[in-house]
């Protein structure tokens, strides 16, 4: 599904109305009708109502909604707020709507002075102040009453957005006027800022809401964001030949582990071995080499006389290569690693302190070579960037930026990991949960797609198919032994159920 900016919504909703055609105050009735439905699905008539209206079209949708309430008996109590004596179109039909029919409990219209109603427990507060057209962050009055909200002891829903949320970035703030919602019920379309981590604590459960707006708007209307969609994964999937031998299915090699780290090693050889690859090999200091050959003894090692990754190797053999989970950062290895980027042609894929050198190293990432694939988590990718970034948009706009100018593969890791492609584009990935958060999950994504690769899968592809994969296979691991107890090799031994959906 496409990610629309803000103003792109407001040309989806401007599109749809001139062309199914319907009217604007009609889709305003579609809108609050899903809304009504919604919160009637989840909360009583015995629950007391407080609305709260802003002046744009969001308080619209927040009127036309408490109207509907009150029809189905709900005792509703409305605040519009109306300082700059100036509403809407929508809104203010909404407005004569509500007096016309007088449903509601109580209405009142604020023009200057607001007396606050008290908020309970047992209240459910309506935030429907601004929306999709918020320009800037609330002040005054307005944080006032987002304050006075987030204070209260009741449950709040808001209305596409919670109010003071902007569609997409939104910077740190010393005292955020930002309302926290129990539930947010979004139009039609996901917003951007709901991908963010920084964002989460003011979105409590996200339900996006059909409003059927224009498909054929959303199909042929370029955007930069997109989410995975599982159809596209399965029809990336290779067939596997039936006289395929080890020699034709791809020879991944992966440089990782130290002394003390041998288990990165191991979880990304094992990830890549059953991700498809025919046959992994693993580059790996002497002092690993008994541990790494009992725990993955389908995987080749070849052995660093050092404790860690000292010298560059001939690659020439290798359809993809994987460098970085545990392999420390000692000056050697840094110098081995520039050398190994610089003369070797396959695909290659850059993790864990494989970034962190580069980072640690300046001027070395603008020399990287084209097409890197690289899979940092945020501390990672502030390192690779030179910077403390301070907020999720900012990080994202960042790694589209370095996509684009080093031409290069970027999976910035998360709940919603977003790949960031040298054209310019974002696709968030969809699955994968919260029990992944454990050491060494990150080395297994670098398994899967340095097997993906060795496969045969373009660079994109394999990012694409990766995250899905690792995702997937956390899900199915998280069913079989819980959020809590999930650790990384639960990941591995999920692969083969996760392949198995995709084949299906
Ligand atoms: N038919 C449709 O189009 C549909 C629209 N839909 C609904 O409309 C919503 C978008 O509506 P919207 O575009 O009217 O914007 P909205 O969020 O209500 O805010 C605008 C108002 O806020 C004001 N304002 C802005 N920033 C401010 C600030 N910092 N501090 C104070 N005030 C500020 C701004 O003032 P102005 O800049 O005009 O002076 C203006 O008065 C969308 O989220 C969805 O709920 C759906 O029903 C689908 C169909
Ligand atoms: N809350 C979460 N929801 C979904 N995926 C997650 C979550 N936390 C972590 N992950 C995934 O787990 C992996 C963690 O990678 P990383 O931080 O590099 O771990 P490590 O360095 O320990 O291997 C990433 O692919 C990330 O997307
Ligand atoms: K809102």
């Amino acid at each position: 599904m496409k990610i629309l900016t803000g103003a792109q919504i407001r040309e989806l909703d401007k599109y749809t109305i001139e062309h199914e055609p319907i009217a604007s105050i009609d889709l305003m009735e579609r809108s609050a009708r899903a809304i009504c439905n919604a919160i009637c699905e989840q909360w009583t008539q015995s629950t007391p109502i407080v609305v709260f209206a802003g002046p744009g079209n969001n308080g619209g949708d927040a009127l036309a909604m408490s109207r509907m309430l009150a029809e189905k008996g709900y005792v509703v109590d409305v605040f519009l707020f109306n300082i700059h004596n100036h509403l809407s179109e929508e809104c203010a039909k909404n407005r004569d709507r509500i007096i016309g029919e007088g449903l509601v409990r109580k209405f009142t219209e604020i023009t200057a002075n607001f007396e606050p109603p008290q908020l309970t427990e047992k209240t459910l507060v309506v935030d429907g102040l601004f929306g999709s057209g918020l320009k800037e962050p609330l002040t005054g009055g307005f944080a006032s009453l987002v304050k006075y909200i987030n204070q209260s002891p009741s449950q709040v829903v808001s209305i596409d957005i919670p109010s003071g949320l902007m569609t997409e970035s939104n910077r740190p703030q010393e005292e955020p006027a930002v309302v926290k919602a129990n539930v947010t019920l979004t139009l039609h379309i996901k917003k951007l800022a709901m991908f963010f981590a920084d964002c989460q604590q003011y979105l409590g459960e996200v339900r996006t809401l059909d409003i059927r707006l224009s498909k054929y708007f959303i199909d042929t209307f370029p955007s930069l964001y997109d989410t995975i969609e599982t159809s596209y994964i399965k029809s990336l999937m290779l067939k596997r030949d039936d006289f395929a031998h080890k020699g034709s299915m791809g020879n991944a090699l992966l440089i990782a582990g130290s002394r003390g780290m041998a288990g990165a090693a191991i979880l990304a050889s094992k990830a890549c071995m059953r991700s498809g690859a025919g046959k992994v090999t693993a580059l790996t200091p002497h002092c690993n080499l008994n541990i790494m050959q009992m725990a993955v003894p389908e995987a080749i090692c070849l052995v660093d006389r050092e404790n860690y990754y000292s010298e560059a190797i001939d690659t020439d053999c290798y359809q993809a290569v994987g460098i970085g989970p545990g392999l420390g950062k000692e000056e050697s290895t840094a110098l081995a690693l520039m050398s190994q980027l610089q003369q070797t042609n396959c695909p290659i894929v850059l993790d864990a302190d494989a970034l962190n050198m580069l980072g640690a190293h300046g001027s070395w990432v603008q020399q990287l070579p084209n097409n890197m694939i690289m899979t940092p988590h945020p501390r990672e990718f502030d390192r690779l960037a030179g910077r403390r970034i301070t907020s999720d948009y900012d990080r994202l706009t960042f790694a589209r930026d370095m996509a684009r100018d080093l031409c290069a593969y970027i999976i910035l890791k998360g709940h919603y990991s977003a790949l960031c492609l040298p054209d310019g584009g974002v696709v968030f990935n969809t699955t994968g949960n919260s029990g992944m958060a454990t050491a060494g999950s990150g080395d297994v994504l670098t398994g899967i797609i340095t097997a993906l690769l060795a496969r045969g899968y373009s660079r994109k592809n394999a990012c694409l198919m990766g995250m899905y994969l690792h995702g997937m296979a956390g899900d199915i691991a998280a069913k079989r032994v819980g959020k809590e107890s999930l650790i990384a090799s639960d990941i591995i031994d999920s692969l083969p159920e996760a392949f198995k959906n995709l084949e299906k």
